[in-house]
């Protein structure tokens, strides 16, 4: 499968289109609006999101409820368009008011001068309305369809909040994927761990009020996913490493672990590796899963758990000093409306961009010409790894 998305942050529409995805999948619209719907909330968003009301139009490749094997492409109306129609629209405007109201004075942390130098642009809105991650509506519903997929062929999966700012959340293990979905869909900064709640709002706030920003960690859980996806052969076949590359293209997202991650380098090799054990129902099972669910850049079978760290929002109501790139002089960087914390936001990406990697994997593994012979495929795989 593959995707392409286009579409500016306060320009008309977000599109998708999806190539591959396989004939005879039961898909609504529905199943993409639960997902945009998770990546909207949050706490610590600003006013954009109580403009936007993310819902998605299919106009292509499903017919009455079914993929036809054709491209699939949606459409997300961007409401927040009709305020900036005089900005974003098509029509020619008088050169005195555009200089007048060009950005010129580049956010430390965003991508407004690099994509300024790159495109040279002297207005740097031609860059921020892209690389704002309004863009990532756009990828969640891609990965809403492999969501659908993976669901078919009894794959689940969940992100949530591990940490906001210095406010980590106990771990919780012992929860099964129901019971994470549970709680995370319940809880106002996403995170499974209640007695946390309020202090990581608390630091939100905190943050906001200072005209100031805050990361955090956040973590997805994959469940039901067979041994052996992936493949050890090749760099560009190993799926950690492009779930890794993907996770990284998440807007601000600055480091990627699997499993124990970057502790590993505490431990010993006998507290690290998971060792090996066979049980006719089961086949063969791990002990631990301090590896994250992947050896040699292939699947082991065990839960894939894999976290992302988001630094803090680059735009910051109290702004850091930055250069004005007309006059070259020292300034504050400019401010456009923003989120003071937008992690809870970016474990419902994190995890549809996850959620696109397992299932392009499984599509690239299996036959999928229809939904059928996916499903058929992958069972007799399971089968075969049990008894092997
Ligand atoms: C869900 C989400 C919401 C975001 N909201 C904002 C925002 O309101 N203001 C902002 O400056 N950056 C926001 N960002 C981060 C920027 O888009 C990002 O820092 C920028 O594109 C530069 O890319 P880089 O940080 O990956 O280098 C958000 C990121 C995500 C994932
Ligand atoms: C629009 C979304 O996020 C936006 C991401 C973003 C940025 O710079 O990345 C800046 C803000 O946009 P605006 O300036 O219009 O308020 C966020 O609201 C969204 O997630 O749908």
């Amino acid at each position: 499968m593959r995707y392409l998305t286009a579409g500016e942050s306060h320009g008309k529409q977000l599109t998708t289109i999806i190539e591959g995805v396989p004939s005879q999948l039961n898909l609504l619209k529905e199943d993409i609006n639960e997902s945009l719907i998770r990546r909207q909330g949050g706490y610590g968003r600003g006013r954009r999101m109580k403009i936007e009301k993310d819902l998605v139009e299919i106009t292509s490749g499903v017919r009455h409820g079914f993929t036809l094997g054709s491209p699939i492409s949606l459409v997300i109306k961007n409401d927040d368009f009709k305020h900036w129609t005089h900005i974003m629209g098509e029509d020619p405007i008088d050169d005195d008011v555009e200089v007048k109201r060009q950005i010129t004075k580049p956010r430390p942390g965003h991508a407004d001068l690099n994509g300024a130098l790159k495109y040279g642009h002297r207005d740097m809105r031609n860059v921020l309305e892209r690389s704002s991650a309004r863009e990532t509506a756009a990828r969640v519903a891609a990965g809403a369809v492999a969501k659908v997929i993976l669901k078919e062929v009894g794959i689940d999966i969940i992100g949530y909040v591990k940490q906001i700012y210095n406010v980590k959340a106990t771990d919780q293990h012992h929860l099964t994927i129901e019971d994470k979905k549970l709680k995370s869909n319940e809880s106002t900064v996403r995170a499974l761990d209640e007695s946390k709640e309020q202090d990581m709002m608390d630091a939100i706030d905190q943050a906001k009020k200072d005209g100031d920003s805050i990361g955090g960690i956040v973590e997805v859980h994959v469940e039901g996913v067979p041994a052996g996806l992936g493949s050890h052969v090749h760099y560009d076949r190993k799926l950690d490493g492009r779930i890794a590359g993907s996770v990284m293209s998440i807007n601000a997202f600055k480091g990627v672990e699997f499993g124990v991650g970057f502790d590993a380098a505490n431990r010993r090799g006998s507290e690290t590796h998971d060792e090996i054990a066979y049980d006719s129902e089961r086949g063969y099972y791990r002990k631990t899963n301090n590896l994250g669910g992947f050896e040699g850049g292939m699947t082991t079978g065990m839960p894939i758990i894999v976290k992302g760290v988001m630094k803090p929002i680059p735009t910051l109501y109290k702004p850091l000093n930055s250069v004005d790139i007309d006059t070259k002089e020292t300034f504050q960087a400019s401010i456009e409306r923003s989120d003071s914390c937008a992690v809870p936001a970016a474990s419902v990406v994190m995890e549809h961009i996850v959620a696109w990697e397992v299932a392009n994997a499984l599509l690239e593994q299996f036959t999928s010409d229809t939904i059928g012979q996916l499903k058929e495929e992958i069972k007799r795989y399971r089968e075969r790894i049990q008894q092997f």
